[in-house]
This record gives structure tokens, C-alpha cells and sequence, in this order.
């Protein structure tokens, strides 16, 4: 088993670093502890394998707003098996309400941001949709005036049909008057056809 002693430093005071850093060994076979320093520093002890321990450092060592650790020096020996949790050491209760009031007014101010964000975000995508329907609607009139066009057509070739039917009826109709009158004269001089 393993320990490491490390020192947090940047942005890691009044910023949830130390509920972090204990959530990160939850489940863990970790114990030791985790506590603010008047130097605005963060300390962090901890004592369980060395795969787990390893984990937890990167874990830590973050950057993700409002925890920013700026440096981190980690120093590691041989495990002394003197705790038997890991803890977050809480100092001066007024210290500490006065901390978690400053906390909450970031989370509060990061939640306002992030749904201002996501509101945008709405917003564009309501802007998006509107374009699509406008599309829609461009794309049914065009089905429209092409089913007009459609419906148009199919009345002028019936209209058509229509029109040379009787043509070819009346042209058909003179051709056999014609013929009748051709049979009749050739019967008359004596031809039979
Ligand atoms: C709110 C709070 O106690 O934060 P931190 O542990 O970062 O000081």
C-alpha cells in the first residue's frame, strides 16, 4: 500500500475543491484526509494502492470551472495505515458557513449561466425549426402548382381525345358517303364490286 501527500494550489478554496476530492475516493479503498490551508493552499493525504492513488491524483489535478489547480506537487512514501476513512477536516465553523455561502453564489451564478446558455441554444434551434417549415411550406406549394399543372394537362389531352374523335368520326363518315357513291356509279355501268 501506498501513500501520497499532496499540496493543491490556484483556485481551490471556496470552490467545492474539498467535496471533489473526497467524492473521487468514494467507493475507493482510500483513506486520509483533505484539508484547507491558511495559505490558501489545499492539502491532501491519502493512503490505499497505488493503482487507486494514481487515479485519484489525475483526478483531482483538474482544471473545470470553478476548481482550477494551478500546481500540484505530490510526494509519495510508503503507507503508515494510521487513518481509517478519508475526510474532509473542516476548520472554523464561521470560517466555514462563510465559505459555503461563497460557494453557492458561484454554483448559483454558473446555473444562470448555463441555462441562459441552453436558452440560447432553444432559441436557435426554435430559429431552425421555423426555416425548416418555411422550407416545408416552399416545398408543398411547388407539389401544389405542380399537381395544378398536372390536372391542367390531363384536361387538354381529353379535350384533345375528344376533338379528333369527332374529326376522324366525320372523316370516316365522308369516306364511306364517298365510297357508296363510287360502288353505286360503278353498278351503274355494270361493274360489281
Ligand atoms: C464550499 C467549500 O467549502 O469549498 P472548498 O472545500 O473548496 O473550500
Amino acid at each position: 500500500m501506498k501513500r501520497f501527500s499532496a499540496i493543491a494550489a490556484g483556485r481551490v478554496q471556496r470552490v467545492g475543491f474539498r467535496e471533489h476530492v473526497y467524492k473521487e475516493t468514494f467507493e475507493k479503498d482510500i483513506t486520509g484526509y483533505v484539508k484547507n490551508l491558511d495559505t490558501g493552499k489545499v492539502e491532501i493525504v491519502a493512503e490505499g494502492s497505488e493503482e487507486d492513488l494514481r487515479a485519484l491524483a489525475n483526478a483531482i489535478n483538474i482544471i473545470r470551472y470553478p476548481i482550477a489547480v494551478k500546481s500540484f506537487t505530490i510526494k509519495w512514501q510508503e503507507a503508515t495505515g494510521e487513518y481509517t476513512s478519508f475526510e474532509i477536516i473542516r476548520g472554523d465553523i464561521q470560517e466555514e458557513i462563510f465559505e459555503r455561502i461563497d460557494y453557492a453564489g458561484t454554483i448559483m451564478h454558473q446555473t444562470l449561466e448555463n441555462s441562459e446558455l441552453s436558452l440560447k441554444k432553444q432559441d436557435q434551434m426554435l430559429d431552425k425549426q421555423d426555416q425548416m417549415l418555411d422550407k416545408q411550406d416552399r416545398m408543398l406549394d411547388k407539389q401544389d402548382q405542380m399537381l395544378q399543372v398536372g390536372i391542367e394537362t390531363k384536361e387538354e389531352i381529353a379535350a384533345l381525345r375528344k376533338d379528333t374523335g369527332k374529326y376522324l368520326d366525320d372523316e370516316f363518315k365522308e369516306i364511306k358517303k364517298e365510297l357508296t357513291s363510287i360502288k353505286n356509279a360503278l353498278a351503274r355501268a355494270g361493274i360489281q364490286v
